[in-house]
């Protein structure tokens, strides 16, 4: 079938400039026709009055949870979830049960994401076996049943030698080492960033133990020539590294996350577990200075560090509940309203980092729209204005610290190789 999306607004891709425009495309082959306003008929119109016609999203981080956590999400509700936020191709983390560090696990949620048909889902496996940071998983055959990218998410790899034997291994075989920076013998049983928790008497963490790591792996990235991507950067100190590893000519890149890009800890004023997050929502200073390396391309791309947990988990209190935030149904609105609207980030600048900058940075298809590019579409209105209500959430996980918070830039329909993946107020699926 034939397909047109008549009266919205795309970006310009070498000017950045809103322009009219309406795009053509073909929903078996899955590629976009033409873009223009004199297009051939159509079977099937999809009718918009100024709407954004923008590239499907991609998030490089996510946790969709399984195997092994479903009560926190599923494939079907985080997939679901992905397409609601406009995201057509998420990466997912291997921190499920069993760990994503084998073939059968990377194959088994290839599969299963393929028959649900929402947003294309790409495993991340894990570096070492069951993530304990000792053995080395079995790249190759991670590679071959469909893995892009090599981490440890949720934990850093603790052992120099152990990286560099990793980042070695990855390079030729040309996968990113994807790094959750931590060193544990800073964080320690840290929850929140020293100034908050000073002021609830609970454990610190400094954000030292972020920097140090991401230090020690550009200069290994440096000497192994792998291509190492940093994961929810959030401090200052962390920027300044990956800014200086760049200008050497390091093959590093990196993410910044909505929450570190509009938070900071000064929030944190009781003890409610919706904002605790690894790592932790840092210093005022530490948030500009991340806008600054969004707004320079130190940071090249937006991911949501989508991190559902059930309701119960996060009543344990800052002490005990697990560290996370979910995401992916709120960033675009978020980023939008709070960044591009008061003038602070460019919107080609924003969608660039959601869409082409990943997709390049991946290798992924996607990001851009032009004829001969795969259909992959998120539809966006910004003049539907309302409250983020985690109640409305398609993820199972409602862990969100910006519920109430007037937005616009709402998804209404999300288009994958020419298939409608998402319609605003769609049902759950199961
Ligand atoms: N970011 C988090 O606070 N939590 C993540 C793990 C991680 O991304 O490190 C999770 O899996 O819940
Ligand atoms: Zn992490
Ligand atoms: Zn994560």
């Amino acid at each position: 079938m034939k397909i047109r999306i008549d009266g919205g607004r795309l970006l310009d891709e070498q000017t950045g400039e809103l322009y009219g425009a309406n795009v053509y495309y073909d929903d078996v082959e899955g590629r976009i026709l033409a873009i223009g306003r004199d297009l051939p008929s159509a079977d099937k119109t999809i009718q918009l009055d100024g709407q954004l016609v923008l590239p499907g999203f991609i998030d490089m981080h996510v946790h969709l949870r399984d195997p092994g956590f479903t009560a926190k999400e599923t494939l079907a509700s985080g997939v679901q979830a992905a397409a609601a936020g406009g995201f057509t191709e998420v990466a997912c983390m291997p921190n499920t049960s069993p760990a994503t560090d084998t073939a059968a696990v990377v194959a088994d949620i290839v599969g299963r994401s393929r028959d649900i048909g929402k947003a294309g889902v790409h495993p991340i496996a894990c570096i070492t076996v069951g993530q304990a940071g000792e053995a080395l998983t079995d790249f190759a055959a991670l590679k071959t049943a469909g893995a892009i990218a090599l981490s440890d998410d949720g934990r850093g790899v603790q052992h120099g030698m152990r990286m560099l034997e990793a980042m070695t291994a990855a390079k030729t075989l040309e996968m990113p080492i994807v790094i959750h920076s931590e060193d544990e013998t800073l964080s320690g049983d840290g929850v929140i960033h020293p100034d908050a928790a000073r002021r609830l008497d609970l454990p610190g963490i400094l954000g030292e133990s972020e920097a140090a790591m991401i230090a020690r792996d550009i200069l290994l990235a440096e000497r192994t020539g792998a291509h190492l991507h940093v994961c929810h950067v959030s401090t200052e100190q962390s920027v300044a590294l990956i800014r200086w590893g760049k200008a050497r000519g390091v093959r590093v890149t990196a993410e910044v996350t909505p929450h570190h890009l509009l938070l900071d800890e000064s929030i944190i004023t009781h003890d409610d577990a919706v904002f605790k997050v690894n790592p932790p929502l840092q210093s005022e200073r530490d948030r500009l200075a991340c806008l600054a390396g969004f707004l320079d391309g130190t940071l090249d791309i937006i991911a949501t560090d989508h991190a559902p947990h059930t309701e119960a988990e996060k009543s344990l209190g800052i002490a005990r509940a697990p560290f996370g935030m979910v995401g992916i149904e709120t960033v675009f609105p978020l980023l939008y309203t709070y960044l591009v609207v008061p003038g602070i980030v460019s919107l080609p600048h924003l969608v660039w980092g959601m869409t082409r900058r990943p997709a390049d940075a991946f290798g992924l298809p996607g990001g851009s729209l032009r004829a001969g590019a795969v259909a992959d579409i998120a539809i966006v209105d910004i003049v539907q204005e309302r409250a983020i209500e985690p109640a409305a959430f398609y993820s199972r996980g409602r862990n969100t610290p910006f519920a109430g918070w007037q937005v616009t830039g709402w998804t209404t329909h999300t288009i994958r190789r020419g298939k409608l993946i998402y319609q605003q107020g769609e049902e759950r699926l199961a």
